[in-house]
């Protein structure tokens, strides 16, 4: 397939998508048609302790891609690691990775926000003491970086920040936090924060978001709305790459997963298949036992005798307590 039939699909288009997805190498590191994201041999090791070692890793244009893993899997830790807010310890080993072709290897973080790769954070304390429109406006600094310092140089600085608000003004409302604008950040439910940290994250205009836990926190309610803003991302053409801990979500909205255990990627392809992987079973059971993979098909046969014996077997130990 050639990548001028992959940028002409229309991947708003659930068939075109699964199509494409269809023709993948699914082999952990397999390669795609059109990788906005490459990464070799990135290693991290805390003390004795490797937490990532990836071997090789695509992340296709256009999609939404899933990072999953048990806890202690290493997936903070490689978003750390490609987005510059840390080192690998291959760095000038072999370590090599490249965002929409540019080389990222020794870029900063701010660096590689400019590069048009932006990932979500967390309200932090500072943060959440500034408003709604502060947070926004401090996300526009990767944006204008350099371009706003000259501006203050020009006296331009003034017509730029009115550009930068009247943006905050329009992101907000399409998140529906344009009432919130004046309150603290701190005020907000929590999942009006997670929308916030996706706004504050599109005011530097990415190709690729990447969200960390995005469901974390969030209400029922929301739930719904925060899911159809990511896939609203997506069919605008954005690329977007998340670590979730709730499979059900990862089900519904991913096109492909990429699956983390033990710091290595250990298997990849879209979430039906690689949820019934033997390997992924195994590294999510092997890390704690009450993992939901959000498919009760998993459940055995044998899974549900088990546990209807058990409940019998209380229901008569009740009986005979009376
Ligand atoms: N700064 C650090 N110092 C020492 N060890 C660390 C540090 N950061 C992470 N680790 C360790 O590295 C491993 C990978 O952690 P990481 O947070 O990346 O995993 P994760 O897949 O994101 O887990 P979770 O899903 O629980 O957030 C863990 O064993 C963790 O304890």
């Amino acid at each position: 397939m050639s990548d001028q039939t992959v940028a002409s699909r229309n991947l708003a288009d659930p068939v075109a998508r699964r199509e494409l997805v269809s023709g993948f190498d699914a082999s952990p590191g397999g390669s795609k048609p059109d990788s906005i994201l490459l990464v070799d041999k990135i290693t991290r090791q805390f003390g004795g302790m490797t937490a990532v070692d990836v071997e090789h890793l695509e992340v296709q244009r256009g999609l939404i891609t899933a990072l999953i893993g048990p806890n202690g899997a290493g997936k903070t830790t490689f978003f750390n690691l490609i987005t510059g807010f840390d080192r690998p310890t291959s760095a000038g080993k072999g370590a090599h990775w490249a965002f929409d072709g540019r080389t990222l290897d020794k870029t900063s973080a701010s660096s590689v926000a400019q590069a048009g790769m932006v990932r979500t954070f967390q309200l932090t304390k500072a943060l959440s003491a500034m408003t709604v429109i502060e947070n926004m406006m401090l996300g526009a600094q990767n944006q204008a970086g350099e371009n706003l310092f000259k501006s203050m140089f020009r006296g331009s600085w003034r017509k730029q920040e009115q550009e930068i608000e009247a943006k905050a003004d329009e992101l907000l409302a399409r998140f529906k936090l344009y009432e919130k604008k004046d309150d603290y950040a701190g005020s907000l439910s929590g999942g009006q924060r997670k929308l916030l940290e996706m706004a504050r994250a599109l005011m530097s205009d990415p190709k690729m978001i990447m969200l960390d836990e995005p469901m974390a926190g969030v209400n029922p309610a929301l739930t719904q709305s925060l899911l159809g803003h990511i896939q609203g991302l997506r069919d605008e053409g954005m690329t977007v790459l998340f670590v979730e801990h709730d499979m059900h979500v990862v089900r519904h909205i991913s096109d492909w997963v990429a699956v983390m255990a033990e710091g290595r990627l250990v298997a990849e392809g879209p979430a039906d298949t690689v949820m019934s992987n033997p390997a992924v079973i195994d590294a999510y059971l092997g890390a704690h036992h009450d993992t939901d993979l959000g498919d009760d098909a998993l459940l055995s046969d044998e899974a549900f005798e088990q546990i209807e014996g058990e409940v019998e077997a209380e229901r008569e130990a009740e009986e005979e307590q009376q």
